[in-house]
């Protein structure tokens, strides 16, 4: 007699159960120390894309992310994208992209989660409360570099997935997942990956789903549309080296002179940029755009005290929201090379590097873009007469993304919202900038909604950044309803 294998036995004896929501719910609430412990060693790791010499860690932390979808049962690859190039010339390895797919039956449909597990970097000395590295949970929130951009709202993905499997049910739909290291720098070597799978690990997908983005209020949101970023490095060079001020100061011309004198060219103090072409080419807002602005909830005042500003550029919602989500703006970062650290060093710095960038909206083109800046501060900066040098270069040119709101993904959103939290969501757009999004909208054509978790207040690339344990466990309970939702779709043919 012929002994059949016991893991024939065994699957020959599960018994697959049909979708119960409130038994997901048990499990969620069940496992939620588990959730938040691997929370915690994932924020331990400093998956810093920003840092190079941070470049070990990130490798860690696609190989954890990998072994934890791979620990499922996930068909798991690390995708090599390449090598990234410095600034010196050297060449350094990108980390390994995680892809991941869940087959539960072909003849289902197919999502693609994506998200990144590479963080801003943190430190306690920039005035965080407690160690970046080190989650540490307050009053209900879960504090910690990189917890809600985006280790929390990855995992609540993976765990979602989890859930399922532990109670036999079977997935709604199959999951895929792209996993990255380098969203927080522009998404090195991601948008041709996503080229070259196309017609592979992207060809059966039927929807991409991404939650790395947060929520306007306390009310739950579903966003469909990010601005791009064009990010520019200005750099200066004067003397051969550093000088002292009050020796040198006065018979040279002073790099930094020179670079703030560029930088206030770029921007009224009432917001206007003023660099030619750039605020002539943004899409007019539409009556009907006006009016979804107008029909949000958003208290204003509100906002202005959590940022602890007496004044804001607008005082009114609508103006405030666009500005925010639909216009483009500059921001000046940093500069290199510049005297930071308390003290009273009287340097003249010789060679002066500042970082700004300008959000990219609906009808900007980064390459455009790109030759309307250089242009620009190279005639600022000849206007001064300078024996100086100086050299512009974009460093990430990514451009906006906007979806069809109508598409099936948004009202399987707003049942799996209104199972979850009872309410209706808000329909947002995002100020920041996921550079992937347009990538996927472009190569693939296929439908993409963003779902955050992530709460208006989380201080996101800011000190003490949190997710609460609220949002992080019923994010995940969202990401379930949302996977038996998104299988609706197919069904009633939307
Ligand atoms: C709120 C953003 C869309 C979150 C995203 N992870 C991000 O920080 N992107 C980089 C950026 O500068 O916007």
């Amino acid at each position: 007699m012929k002994l059949l294998p016991l893991s024939c036995v065994v699957l020959a004896f599960t018994v697959v159960h049909a979708f119960r929501y409130e038994d997901l719910v048990e499990h969620v609430d069940s496992h939620q120390e588990q959730y938040v412990q691997v929370l915690r060693e994932w924020v331990a790791v400093e998956s810093d894309s920003s840092d190079v010499s941070k470049r070990a860690e990130l490798h860690r932390m696609m190989n954890m992310t990998a072994d934890k979808l791979r620990a499922m049962g996930g068909d798991v690859m690390l995708v090599d994208v390449g090598e990234q190039e410095l600034p010196d010339g050297q060449m350094l390895a990108l980390p390994k992209v995680v892809t991941a797919q869940f087959i539960s039956n072909p003849q289902k449909p197919t999502v693609c989660v994506y998200g990144h597990v590479d963080v801003q970097p943190g430190k306690l000395e920039d005035g965080w409360a407690t160690e970046p590295y080190n989650l540490t949970e307050i009053n209900g929130n879960l504090y910690g570099r990189g917890v809600s951009d985006n280790k929390a709202p990855v995992l609540a993905w993976i765990h979602a997935v989890e859930a399922y499997q532990a109670l036999n049910m079977e997935l709604p739909v199959n999951v895929k997942f792209i996993i990255e290291g380098m969203e927080e720098t522009g998404s090195n070597g991601l948008d041709a990956m996503i080229v070259a799978q196309k017609d592979t690990f992207l060809g059966d997908v039927d929807y991409i789903i991404i939650s790395d983005c947060g929520w306007l209020s306390l009310r739950p949101a579903l966003t469909y549309g990010t601005r791009g970023n064009c990010y520019f490095s200005a750099e200066i060079q004067g003397p051969k080296q550093d000088l002292h001020s009050g020796v040198y100061g006065g018979t040279v011309i002073e790099p930094m002179t020179d670079l703030i004198g560029i930088l206030d060219t770029l921007i009224s103090p009432t917001g206007k940029i003023l660099i030619p072409g750039i605020r002539e080419a943004v899409a007019p807002l539409s009556d009907e755009e006006w009016k979804t602005y107008q029909d949000i909830e958003f208290d204003v005042e509100n906002f202005k005290n959590k940022l602890g500003v007496s004044e804001l550029m607008y005082n009114n919602k609508v103006d405030l929201l666009a500005h925010m989500w639909r216009y483009p703006t500059v921001s000046i970062h940093g500069i290199e090379g510049a005297f930071s650290a308390p003290g009273t060093k009287t340097v003249i710095p010789a060679k002066v590097n500042a970082k700004f960038s300008i959000r990219q909206v609906p009808n900007l083109d980064p390459a455009v873009v790109e030759k309307q800046v250089s242009e620009y501060l190279q005639a600022a900066f000849a206007r001064r007469k300078s024996p100086n040098k100086l050299k512009v270069t974009m460093l990430i040119g990514a451009k906006p993304w906007l979806a069809d709101t109508q598409h099936g993904l948004y009202e399987a959103g707003k049942k799996a919202v209104k199972r979850v939290f009872n309410v209706e969501p808000d329909m947002i757009r995002e100020g920041g900038t996921i550079p992937v999004a347009r990538t996927f909208q472009d190569v693939t054509g296929k439908g993409i909604i963003m779902i955050p978790i992530g709460g208006f207040d989380d201080g996101i690339h800011s000190q003490n950044e949190k997710i609460s344990r609220y949002n992080y466990l019923e994010g995940t309970k969202l990401f379930i309803a949302y996977l038996h939702e998104v299988a609706q779709i197919q069904k009633s043919g939307v």
